[in-house]
């Protein structure tokens, strides 16, 4: 399943983080990202020091958008699913996560379900209402939850209009990491929408590579530094792709 933003680019599509601190670190980071020629850009504004500014947020956005044809992921993930510590209440961060969705030509928006249903339902409405898709995520920084619960959870994002449910999770054996390839297929086959999963740390890595396989259609790749453990450098993560699609073409 594809959506349809990255036109006629096939799977999976390349991820790949903005973690700069400050507004020229963000820009300095993207102008070295750019020459690798991710399919998608997250910035990842739990990290900017000045989040609260809303306006440097809008702008900055506009920048990125100015500057590339890209499509662009705005996140601010959760301090209880791994993001950083920052110093906006919920409300304060979902009226920001608003904000962009109405004033910026951002392309995708994630949100934890994990978080206050009223706050999940207002991220889906103005998101839907200003042409913005809408990635609904679950993170594990410690484990694997059990198949049960993931497709559990897989099926709250659904529910929650999800258009791409996403799952991040860590391993602890390598029986982790192929489970959740597992209940990648599961989930992939279950739910309407794309899924997007990966195992993280360096036993996980595995998963970013093969996780298009089971139905993963996002893998993320450092471009210039990593946002989770385990992501492995866009030009070695597309060739190694590309070369097991070629190979194995009865997998696509
Ligand atoms: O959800 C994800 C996936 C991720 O955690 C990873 O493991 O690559 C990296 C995050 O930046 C992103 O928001």
């Amino acid at each position: 399943m594809t959506t349809d933003i990255f036109e006629n680019k096939k799977a999976p599509y390349i991820c790949t983080p903005l973690t700069g601190k400050t507004k020229v670190e963000v820009l300095d980071q993207l102008e070295k990202i750019l020459p690798q020629t991710p399919d998608l850009i997250e910035w990842r504004a739990d990290f900017l020091t000045d989040l609260a500014d809303v306006e440097l947020v809008l702008a900055l956005v506009a920048e990125i958008k100015n500057t590339t044809d890209i499509p662009l992921l705005f996140t601010i993930r959760a301090a209880h699913e791994g993001g950083e510590e920052i110093s906006l209440t919920e409300d304060e961060k979902v009226h920001l996560i608003s904000e962009v969705c109405r004033k910026t030509k951002v392309d995708f928006v994630d949100y934890e379900t994990s978080n206050e249903e009223k706050f999940v339902k207002a991220i889906r409405s103005v998101s839907k209402e200003n042409g913005k898709q809408l990635i609904l995520s679950y993170h594990n920084f410690t484990f694997t939850p059990d198949n049960e619960e993931i497709v559990k959870r897989a099926k709250l994002a659904e529910q929650h209009g999800a258009d791409i449910a996403k799952f991040a999770v860590m391993p602890k054996t390598q029986e982790d990491v192929l489970r959740l390839l597992e209940v990648t297929k599961t989930i992939d086959d279950l739910l309407d929408v794309p899924v997007v999963t990966m195992s993280m740390g360096d036993i996980g890595g595995l998963s970013r590579i093969v996780g298009w396989a089971y139905g993963s259609i996002i893998t993320f790749g450092v471009g210039v530094e990593l946002s989770a453990p385990g992501q492995i450098p866009v030009k070695k993560l597309r060739e190694t792709i590309k070369l097991t699609q070629e190979l194995v073409p009865s997998w696509e």
